[in-house]
């Protein structure tokens, strides 16, 4: 695959939910980092010309990493909402060369190389954007607002978690961002990820099934079951 891309890893949470007594992309996992196993899953890729990493303001353990020293590694601020943070790492690539991008969140270690390669023939083959994503397997509820009581049974046809990377051309979601954040840089709050944007932009973006491994450390016990996740990768090979 001749095309190349660059990666934004955001990578300025606070890492609220997972109770921790620091951010959760700096807790140990085996190791390393659970930020250096997210950007060395790209690092040795030939096809990545970039890995844009967003980090927060007093971050300070960032540049303690050895990978920090790595060329195709570059920081950026990071913002306040996820999407803040994405949009000023787009902010920096898009007056370079090269048109393509990978969004991934640092907080998802367990990724796969094969994943990342699936996306990528996806998104390039059919030049549109694309994201992976994993099938629902529990019947889903919607409960009624500040109730415990159900409100409704969703229809779990053709739904799906989504996941990251998510890959797109790099000035169409620099764009679509722009379009759902305001003058005074707050994001519109139905934008969690650079699918929900792109949609309401009118861009295509394509669903590639991934590993349900592929994880987000979000709470405690995520971590553990990373672990397992990890120690599973590394036995492969
Ligand atoms: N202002 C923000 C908020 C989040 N992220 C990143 O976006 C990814 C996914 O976000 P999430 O899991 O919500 O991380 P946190 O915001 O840290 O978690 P919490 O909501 O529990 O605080 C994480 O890698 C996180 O570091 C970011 O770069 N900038
Ligand atoms: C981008 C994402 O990981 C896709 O599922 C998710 O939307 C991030 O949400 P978070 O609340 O910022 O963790």
């Amino acid at each position: 695959m001749a095309q190349t891309f660059s990666v934004v890893i955001p990578a300025s949470g606070i890492g609220k939910r997972m109770q921790a007594n620091m951010a959760k992309q700096y807790l140990p996992l085996m190791n390393k980092t659970v930020l250096e196993h997210t950007i060395h899953c790209f690092l040795d890729m030939p096809q990545v010309d970039e890995v844009v990493v967003a980090i927060a303001e007093h971050d300070e353990q960032f540049a303690t990493l050895e990978l920090a020293k790595h060329p195709k590694i570059h920081t950026v601020l990071g913002g306040k909402e996820r999407a803040n943070s994405v949009f000023n790492a787009l902010d920096y690539l898009r007056n370079k060369n090269g048109s393509w991008v990978m969004v991934h969140d640092a907080a998802r270690p367990c990724l796969e190389q094969k994943d990342i390669l699936n996306l990528a023939r996806e998104c390039f083959t059919n030049n549109h954007a694309g994201i992976l994503a994993t099938q629902v397997r529990d019947t889903m509820k919607r409960t009624i607002s500040n109730s415990n009581l159900i409100n409704k049974t969703e229809d779990r046809e053709n739904l799906w978690h989504a996941l990251t990377p998510q890959c797109c051309d790099v000035k169409q979601l620099h764009k679509a961002l722009s379009e759902q954040i305001s003058s005074d840089g707050v994001i519109n709050p139905a934008i969690t990820d650079e699918a929900s944007a792109l949609e309401l932009a009118g861009f295509p973006v394509a669903i590639v099934a991934g590993s349900g491994k592929n994880i987000k450390i979000t709470q405690p016990e995520d971590l553990e079951l990373a672990e397992y996740y990890i120690k599973s990768k590394i036995n492969e090979f």
